[in-house]
């Protein structure tokens, strides 16, 4: 019988659909050096946020078949290691969407009513009731930065509580937007004129400290802060500054930079800030929803069968799935680069399958380009059971072209998309049937693996440039691993493909555009 370790406090509902097929041994508490001490005769783990899954974890767990992440966030899990080993890493994408979106909305009403320091005030024998003098929410302006599954869920309540809605997020389109009632503004505009500021962004580089010194700064005197997202989206010794000065009038954080919260000097503030301890997704609801829908993809993928909500691989038979492998991460590469390219607000996506790939099942192979194409925004919240969907929500028009007779390598996938930074095309192929290239961007020939971090220039074929990019690049300290120039005609326009050993510091594009004879530059991490 096959054993599933579970590390975290998960319902029994989940529980009793594992005991039905494995040995369940719950051990809760264990810090990543005694899970990898245990972890090699596991042939699943079953995790909520409290346990960190490195990749001390993933090499030790040997028998591992599958990681599944009762909730949403897999930010604790080393997913690309997991990835390389081999695991299925699973999650429940929307079971705890609605226990999230209420815990903040809970939060602004509590927070507006100063109900946390009340309670305390009269359980401590005092019955002050002007201290506690309360605003309302009705008519007040709500900001709500991440429209995603939760934001739009807080969006709907916070309209049906009376409230104006502004929207931040540079992935949802303005249709999405108004269906939900909101205006969809830049994050200046929303700090500026929001009464709450409620957070429902993912972790990632982008959004690491997005509420900082400086926007907080530029926040209304009377406004509140809630962070039921994920703790570093704010930096939270400003916030505390903040608070101390009167910048903003209060703020209830649900997750932090380090959980548990240590001493923090959050927690010498009062009546302005509620802190609770992750709570986001603890209510009876969400808990029996995560556990079961988690539990029964373990079960499934114990019993050979796919799982419907991978993060890291495809819910197809294993069989389809060993042939499609490699023409799926060459969909996604290239998908998350054209992504990346053609910028945020993505409107149409073109995928041309040329040659042999024209055979195959096209349908995993479009998924896997719209997983790409929207990873960059969503994150691990994007696989290829919700991708089709989350472009669907964000108005992407999805095209497929077929052409079995065009015969280059072992057949060819272009993918063209439109979006906020203009049109840009991209062709990949595969080279001895797993390795990928990028053979095109934008109808300019090159011949490039693609790597962690890349920049792309569009640029006058002349004498002089690429020394010139090179220099510059040198001045920042930024080390080029390989360089490729693609180009139509002599002395026309060409492009610069480089792949670079870290990201780009903040700035250089704008230098690199300023460089003569350069039309546009970018920069993408795959
Ligand atoms: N407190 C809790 O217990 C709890 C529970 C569940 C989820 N969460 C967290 O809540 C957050 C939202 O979850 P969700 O299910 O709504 O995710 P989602 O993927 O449905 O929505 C996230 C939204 O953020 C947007 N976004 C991405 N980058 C952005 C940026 N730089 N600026 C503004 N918007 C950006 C995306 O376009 C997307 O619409 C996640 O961080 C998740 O981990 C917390
Ligand atoms: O990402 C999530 O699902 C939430 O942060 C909930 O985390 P939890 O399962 O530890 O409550």
């Amino acid at each position: 019988m096959p054993k599933v370790l579970v590390s975290d406090s998960i319902d029994q509902a989940g529980l009793d659909i594992l005991s039905q097929v494995a040995q369940v041994d719950v051990k809760t508490g264990l810090s990543p050096d005694e899970l990898a001490a245990i972890i090699s005769d596991y042939d699943a783990l079953m995790i909520r946020s409290g346990t960190r899954v490195t990749k001390a974890v993933i090499e030790a767990g040997k028998q591992l078949k599958i990681i599944g992440r009762a909730g949403v966030g897999v930010d604790n899990v080393d997913v690309p290691m997991a990835t390389r080993r081999g695991i299925v890493v699973v999650n429940s994408p929307e079971g705890n969407t609605i226990a999230a979106a209420e815990h903040a909305l809970a939060m602004m009403l509590a927070l507006s009513r100063h109900i946390a320091a009340a309670d305390q005030s009269v359980k401590a024998g005092q019955w002050n009731r002007k201290q506690f003098t309360g605003v309302e929410v009705y008519k007040k302006t709500l900001g709500v930065v991440g429209l995603g599954k939760i934001g739009s869920h807080v969006a709907n309540v916070g309209r049906a509580l009376g409230m104006n809605l502004l929207a931040y997020d540079p992935f949802i389109s303005s249709e999405r937007a108004d269906q939900l009632g909101c205006r969809l503004v830049d994050l200046d505009l929303l700090l500026r004129e929001a009464d709450y500021v409620s957070l429902h962004v993912p972790k990632m580089p982008e959004t690491m400290h997005l509420i900082n010194e400086q926007t907080l700064a530029i926040m209304k005197p009377t406004a509140r802060l809630i962070n039921c997202s994920r703790g570093g989206v704010i930096d939270e010794i400003a916030l505390a500054n903040a608070l101390k000065q009167g910048q903003i009038a209060g703020a209830a954080l649900d997750v932090y930079e380090e959980e548990p919260l240590g001493n923090s000097p959050l927690k010498q503030l009062d009546k302005n800030v509620i802190l609770t301890p992750h709570l986001g997704a603890s209510t009876e609801e969400a808990q029996v929803n995560v556990a079961t829908d988690v539990a029964e993809q373990i079960r499934d993928v114990l019993l050979g069968l796919p799982a419907r909500s991978a993060v890291n691989i495809p819910g197809l038979r294993a069989e389809v799935l060993d042939k499609l492998r490699p023409y799926l991460q060459l969909s996604e590469t290239l998908g998350n680069l054209v992504g990346q390219l053609a910028g945020g607000r993505v409107e149409s996506l073109s995928v041309r399958l040329q040659g042999d790939i024209a055979n195959h099942d096209s349908q995993p192979i479009m998924i896997a380009a719209l997983k790409g194409l929207l990873s960059h925004a969503l994150q691990e919240r994007v696989n290829y059971v919700n991708a089709s969907i989350e472009a669907k929500e964000r108005g992407i028009h999805v095209v497929e072209t077929r052409d079995a007779a065009v015969k280059d390598y072992t057949g060819s996938l272009q993918l063209m998309a439109k979006g906020s930074l203009g049109e840009h095309s991209v062709t990949g192929v595969l080279l001895g049937g797993d390795e990928i290239r990028i053979t095109d961007i934008d109808e300019f020939p090159i011949n490039v693996p693609p790597t962690r971090y890349m920049l792309f220039t569009l640029h006058r074929d002349m004498p002089g440039i690429i020394g010139k990019i090179g220099s510059l690049l040198g001045s920042f300290n930024v080390n080029i691993a390989s360089m490729q120039v693609g180009r139509k005609i002599v002395r026309g326009d060409a492009v610069m493909v480089l792949s670079i050993d870290d990201p780009l510091p903040e700035g250089i594009l704008s230098e690199i555009t300023k460089v003569p004879g350069i039309r546009d530059a970018y920069t993408v991490s795959l």
